[in-house]
């Protein structure tokens, strides 16, 4: 190296070394030309340790493979090519030293590959730039828990921590509109707590809250993943069946009324028990909006509140109401098999 090229080089490596970024320059065989400061101070792997060697030599936990195909593919385009944090939080695993950004183990990273050509015009290097992005990938995950918790409180009901009736009412209207193109069976159940005003008069608010929170408790082990429960209104609540006809549904509407009808709610040592009256209705051609398949359910409900409570209704296509009993063709087996 002549006198001129030999300063150039120097000071071009002091501008490397002072940049706040990691600077790596490989050649084909993955050997280290360059290795700066910030690489050094961040790896703890010295100039001296890793110069001439093979990258993947000297630095672990490099995800190999895939930066491997990363740098042929550089070399094959000619052109520059990115990694960034929100596809792979880091290429060189550097733990995270920046008190700004507390909370975060490793150094987030952005990285830039940039082919190099030699004196022959041929591209013979490869440079990866390295960026610590930690702040910015932490507020943005931030940003991205609180909108997550935000959405959650916004369609969630405080006390059951069942979908809210506005949610619940938009998943109807959902499943409604998706029965209109694919006609599947779906199958609609409200259901309310009996005589649930004496619950409150004779043991209190609170006790009435508990007793409200044990019901949604039951529902949420009873239902079926693909069900869609909802807090309707206060003692009130409404589950959607997908893929499931008015006869099916009578296995879960059976379960559920007799898990409540066994439940002890015990407050201030005082044990509560309660009933549920219930109400199905099958989704069918003739019912045209997703309102009249709520009151045709709600009709279904009142009927059990009407015939004495702690029962279930389903209002049949021809706007007829029938009892479980005489909708189960079996009902001693149907109540063997639901336990
Ligand atoms: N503890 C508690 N009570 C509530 C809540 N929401 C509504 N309620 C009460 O639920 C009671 C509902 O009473 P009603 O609509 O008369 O019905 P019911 O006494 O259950 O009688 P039936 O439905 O006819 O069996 C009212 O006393 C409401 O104050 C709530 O979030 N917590």
């Amino acid at each position: 190296m002549s006198d001129i090229s030999l300063a150039d080089f120097h000071l071009t490596m002091q501008v490397l070394d002072h940049l706040d970024a990691g600077i790596v320059i490989l050649d084909k065989n993955y050997n280290v030309y360059a290795w700066n400061t910030f690489m050094q101070a961040y790896s703890g792997i010295s100039t001296d340790q890793i110069m001439g060697k093979p990258l993947f030599d000297v630095v672990e936990n490099l995800p190999e493979s895939w930066l491997k195909n990363k740098i042929s593919s550089t070399f094959k385009l000619r052109m520059r090519s990115f990694s960034a944090w929100e596809d792979r939080p880091w290429v060189f695993k550097f733990s995270n030293f920046s008190p700004i950004s507390g909370g975060a183990d490793f150094m987030y990273q952005n990285m830039t590959l940039t082919p190099l050509k030699s004196l022959t015009g041929e591209y013979t290097h490869i440079c990866l730039t390295i960026t610590d992005v930690t702040d910015i990938a932490k507020n943005k995950n931030h940003l991205r828990e609180s909108n997550e918790q935000l959405t959650h409180l916004s369609i969630t009901d405080r006390l059951t921590q069942l979908y809210n009736r506005g949610h619940w009412e938009n998943c109807l209207v959902e499943e409604f509109e998706h029965y209109q193109q694919m006609h599947q069976p779906m199958t609609l159940v409200m259901f309310d707590i009996d005589h649930f005003k004496n619950v409150n008069d004779t043991y209190g608010h609170v006790a009435g809250d508990a007793v409200i929170k044990t019901i949604a408790d039951i529902v949420r082990k009873a239902k079926r993943q693909s069900d869609i429960a909802g807090r309707y209104g206060g003692e009130e609540f409404g589950v959607i069946l997908p893929g499931t006809t008015a006869d099916m549904t009578s296995y879960f509407t059976e379960r559920l009324r007799k898990k409540v009808e066994r439940a002890n709610v015990v407050v201030d040592g005082k044990t509560i028990n309660v009933t549920i009256s219930l109400g199905v209705c099958q989704l069918h051609p003739g019912i045209t909006n997703y309102e009249s398949w709520l009151e045709q359910t709600d009709s279904a409900l009142y009927e059990s509140k009407n015939k004495g409570r702690n029962q279930t209704t389903i209002m049949q296509a021809n706007g007829k109401f029938t009892s479980l009993a005489t909708n189960v063709k079996n009902i001693n087996e149907f109540n063997r098999n639901i336990g």
